[in-house]
């Protein structure tokens, strides 16, 4: 943007240099304004050549070269947004060639006779177990094939529209406790503060809520994820939300579009822009809003963002499985409530509450290995076929919003996942590193802000400690 800030005009043969931000843009006080002033070293020549030129014309000329040198900037900022597109699809099909290759081969090998395709065996259902197969996402942002190290034994039946990457196993080490050994996976991912990158880099969140009764959930979304360390964090809330959430801060970047009658298409043109989108913090369960946030949700996957889904966004979920259903980097983030709403959409039947950690992964399955992070007393974290349990101490307190944390901070979370370089999660599905990464810190959050305002603890307090507990469980 510094380009943006100056602008340079040759009338004669020495340029003048004239600084955008010293310059008022109303005509009327710019005739008011003296002319710049030009460096002792400067010829008499071209004062001379400026005197022909009146103030108003030279700025006039000022004015309409700056805009156009605008327009070029955000025109060249597309087409790399494009290009950069254009290159993760391409790394997606060839990622997708190979696991079809490699299907292929273990077909060959594996099937002498017509065998079952079959879930592979839930033996990570235990977060004690010391070794855990993992299987790598059929989309990720990644540029390599998974390992073909492992098979997991049969001992269900196929579930409907299993893919055959789903049997391509590969043995992971979980040490001892996930809590010891998902960690420094996730810090791994956490992408290096230098100066060498430019604003945006770390992550550009969107947030897909707010109306008019709450304004509270998407604010603590997005405010969460500049916390966690993302650059640029967008609300796509209703017009009457707007003010409110910008009131909040002016760290957020707020548009008034979500109940507007162009707001699929509004919300569109930031999508190449977007590292990651939250659906549901404060949507609201009006139709017209669901409506909406459901074509924002298929545009996204055409682009291949990892979308996280909360709060409302869910209710939306239990109504239309299929707006997420299989998308390798969706993450469904439900409370109980919303669980049992989930779980009994898609299975037309009661949840039975003695085992969660079976209904979870029942649940991921049916909606075709997305990853689940049911929130509790402990967060299961599964994605059909491999599950962490994330048990960081919290505390007794239940305040409303810390759900809001934890998707807003996912977002960035997710993004770091999905970009970094192949080795990072060591084969680990990126969306499992990124939610175990994300509660652990809302947990930490909870713990130390109880620590300081016990019963008064609200989301506010957690916020605050966001910026030490993340120093505490990936930088020291
Ligand atoms: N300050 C704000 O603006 C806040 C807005 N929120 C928004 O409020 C909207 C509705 O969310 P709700 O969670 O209330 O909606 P739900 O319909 O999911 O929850 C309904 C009820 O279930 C209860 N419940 C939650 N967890 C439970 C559990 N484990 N066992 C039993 N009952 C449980 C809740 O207390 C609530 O009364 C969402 O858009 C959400 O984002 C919340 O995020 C809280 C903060
Ligand atoms: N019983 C519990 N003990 C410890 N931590 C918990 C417990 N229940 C939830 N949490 C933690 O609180 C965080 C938010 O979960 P919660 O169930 O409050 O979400 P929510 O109801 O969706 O929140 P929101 O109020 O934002 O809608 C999760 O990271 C979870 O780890």
């Amino acid at each position: 943007m510094n380009l943006l800030k100056r602008a340079t005009f040759i009338f004669s043969e020495q340029p003048l240099s004239l600084a955008l931000g010293s310059f008022p843009t109303k005509q009327s006080s710019l005739t008011k304004t003296n002319p710049p002033a030009t460096s002792s070293s400067r010829p008499r020549r071209s004062k001379k050549r400026f005197a022909n030129m009146s103030l108003e014309k030279l700025m006039e000329k000022f004015l309409e070269q700056s805009m156009e040198a605008e327009d070029n900037f955000y025109r060249l900022e597309e087409q790399r947004l494009q290009a950069e597109d254009k290159r993760r699809e391409e790394e997606h099909s060839r990622e997708l060639q190979m696991l079809q290759m490699l299907g292929q081969i273990f077909a060959g090998i594996s099937t002498p006779s017509p065998a079952p395709q079959a879930t592979p065996q839930p033996s990570c259902i235990s977060q004690t177990n010391p070794t855990v197969p993992l299987t790598h996402p059929p989309c990720g942002n990644r540029n390599h094939p998974p390992a073909l190290t492992e098979f997991a034994s049969h001992s269900q039946p196929a579930g409907p529209g299993l893919l055959m990457e789903e049997v391509i196993e590969r043995s992971f080490s979980l040490g001892t406790t996930a809590m010891d050994s998902v960690i420094p996976l996730v810090r791994k991912t956490i992408p290096p503060l230098t100066s060498k990158k430019h604003k945006g880099q770390d992550g550009r969140i969107g947030i897909i809520g707010g109306c008019q009764e709450y304004t509270g959930a998407p604010f603590f979304a997005a405010i969460s994820a500049l916390k966690v360390g993302a650059d640029l964090s967008h609300v796509f809330c209703t017009k009457d939300a707007a003010p409110v959430i910008k009131s909040y801060s002016p760290e957020l970047i707020v548009h008034p579009v979500l109940d507007g009658p162009n707001a699929v298409e509004e919300i569109e043109k930031w999508l190449p822009r977007l590292h990651s989108l939250v659906v549901g913090p404060g949507l609201g369960r009006e139709e017209m809003l669901l409506k909406n946030a459901k074509e924002i949700i298929e545009r996204s996957k055409l682009r291949g963002i990892p979308i996280i889904i909360d709060a409302d966004g869910l209710w939306l979920v239990a109504k239309e499985p299929s707006v997420i259903q299989g998308y390798q980097r969706g993450i469904l983030t439900p409370n109980f409530m919303e669980f049992t709403r989930l779980y009994e959409a898609m299975h037309h039947e009661p949840l039975d509450s003695t085992d969660h950690k079976r209904s979870a992964q029942q649940l991921s399955i049916a909606m075709g290995h997305l990853t689940l992070v049911l929130k509790g007393e402990e967060d299961i974290i599964t994605d059909g076929k491999n599950m962490l349990t994330c048990n960081q101490e919290g505390s007794g307190r239940r305040c409303g919003g810390q759900g809001d944390l934890l998707s807003g901070s996912l977002g960035v979370f997710a993004h770091w996942a999905f970009s970094s370089p192949p080795d990072a999660a060591k084969g680990m599905n990126p969306s499992l590193v990124a939610a175990f990464g994300a509660t652990s810190l809302t947990r930490q959050c909870n713990r130390q802000a109880f620590h300081k305002h016990s019963r008064s603890t609200t989301t506010s307090d957690m916020i605050q400690e966001i910026s030490s507990a993340f120093k505490k469980l990936f930088e020291s």
